[in-house]
């Protein structure tokens, strides 16, 4: 099966064939690092390097940027908050730039341990000051732009389409809007450039043609983009959120100054929710990637409950999903190191694989039929050499595994020796007994030919079933 991709804009999956033949430029829009990144976050990044991965596995040379955001990310999308990265400032008692360079070192630590591969450009917003004031200042000359008391706006009423992505009411939206526009003409107008306050001294601030001040959020996507892919390139992706604001805006500028929708295909990563909500940094339970690692539980397990769902449902969070995810991981690294190497992939299942792949990267059922090829009865050498081929793509690093070294208590040994003692002397409630005191201290005794041997619950997970 042909790729097929859903597009927001079109909003149908449809088949995707790039501009250039065999090449993609694929720009995601990255965290802001006014703080750690949650959860929530790195799965829309997930989401991202798993359509990399499958572009890469249709052939694709993939050009990969994702931008850093440094500045001008106000708190409210209604452009009157304060810059978060000023408010982070505030937060910890460091600089912003400090604080940029801190939270950007703990993203990327997330992103590797996930196994998230390396994009070729990373670019950060500060940056690439010229390019922006570049792009505000064509805006002006083609008459898009207005000045108000604190920046320079855009004018979405130049646009018949604006919102179009949304499918936004604008006149719906303009009738219901209960926010203080400000010297705003129109809800939906956001900034290009704000001017630094006369009061507060800013940390992050730079001479402009309309005077000192910040660049707005939305334009640095479109300038950064721009700058590394042309201005109209195969794929823009994000969080669902972005669709309706960042987005949309994104669109509205390029179109005005470079008369594209800027790229071919935008793709959206729904949220993982906590309860009925988005994960969020201000609101529900913020789970950092830490978090999960301070419980003993792999990064590679939050990668795989992801695979689990559709990238465009919400998944809702529980502690319950991830442990199964983690021992769904834990039996296919152990079946995987159980088999001989030295075999050759089997293209009928790695075709079946594609199918579901290609079917607007369908995760779910990919991840089932791998399960489907564990369970049967292939040539072992075959199975390890195709599962190899798919883990190209699922991103586990199945090779790169092996098993913890986890040393056993002594109390664990003597407990061990214990039910040992009872089993000869055909004591076998006292042996069941002592087994579920070892499993109540996190290891299984496995019975080989050897002896009893000690595992990790984890680990010995595989062999339970
Ligand atoms: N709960 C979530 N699930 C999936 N993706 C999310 C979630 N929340 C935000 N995202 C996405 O994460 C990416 C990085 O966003 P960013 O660093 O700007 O954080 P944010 O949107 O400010 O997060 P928050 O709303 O928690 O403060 C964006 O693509 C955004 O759409
Ligand atoms: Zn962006």
């Amino acid at each position: 099966m042909e790729l097929h991709l859903y597009d927001s804009w079109e909003r149908r999956v449809r088949p995707f064939e790039s501009i250039v033949p065999g090449r993609v430029g694929l720009y995601c829009c990255g965290p802001t690092v006014y703080d750690y990144a949650h959860i929530g976050n790195l799965r829309t990044y997930i989401f991202e390097d798993l359509l990399r991965r499958t572009l890469q596995f249709n052939g694709y040379q993939v050009q990969h940027v994702i931008n850093i955001t440094d500045v001008g990310h106000l708190v409210s999308d209604a452009d009157d908050g304060e810059d978060k990265m000023e408010k982070g400032s505030r937060r910890t008692g460091k600089s912003a730039w400090d604080i940029a360079a801190f939270y950007s070192a703990a993203f990327m630590a997330d992103f590797h341990a996930l196994n998230l591969l390396e994009p070729e450009t990373w670019c950060r917003a500060t940056e690439y000051l010229p390019q922006q004031i570049a792009f505000i200042a064509t805006l002006e000359q083609k008459g898009y732009t207005y000045r108000t008391a604190d920046g320079i706006y855009f004018d979405t009423a130049k646009q018949s389409d604006y919102g179009y992505m949304a499918r936004l009411d604008r006149h719906a939206l303009q009738a219901g809007v209960r926010v203080a526009l400000g010297d705003k003409r129109s809800a939906t107008d956001f900034a290009l450039w704000k001017f630094s306050p006369p009061d507060v001294q800013r940390q992050m601030e730079w001479d402009s043609p309309w005077g000192r001040g910040f660049p707005g959020w939305h334009i640095e996507c479109s300038a950064m983009s721009a700058a590394h892919l042309g201005s109209w390139f195969d794929i823009h992706c994000g969080g669902e959120d972005h669709i309706a604001v960042h987005h949309s805006n994104e669109i509205a500028q390029t179109q005005a100054c470079h008369g594209t929708r800027l790229a071919n295909f935008w793709m959206h990563g729904y949220f993982l929710q906590t309860g009925s909500e988005k994960m969020s940094k201000s609101s529900g339970e913020f789970l950092r990637l830490q978090t999960l690692l301070d419980r003993g539980i792999d990064p590679l397990a939050y990668r795989y409950l992801c695979l689990s769902a559709h990238y465009r449902s919400q998944l809702e969070f529980s502690w319950d999903g991830l442990q199964a995810a983690a021992i769904g991981l834990q039996r296919l690294r152990d079946a995987y190191h159980r088999w001989p190497q030295g075999g050759h992939v089997d293209d009928a299942w790695l075709l079946r694989f594609r199918s579901e792949v290609n079917n607007d990267l369908n995760f779910p059922r990919a991840l089932a039929l791998m399960w489907e090829l564990v369970r049967s009865d292939s040539d072992a050498a075959t199975c390890r050499a195709t599962l190899r081929a798919m883990d190209d793509v699922l991103g586990l690093d199945l090779d790169n595994w092996r098993p913890a070294i986890v040393e056993v208590p002594e109390a664990v040994t003597q407990l061990a020796a214990q039910r040992q003692a009872a089993r000869s002397a055909r004591q076998w409630q006292e042996a069941d007994r002592l087994r579920e005191l070892i499993r109540a201290s996190g290891f299984l005794v496995e019975d080989t030919a050897a002896g009893p041997a000690l595992k990790p619950v984890l680990q010995g997970v595989a062999h339970d079933s």
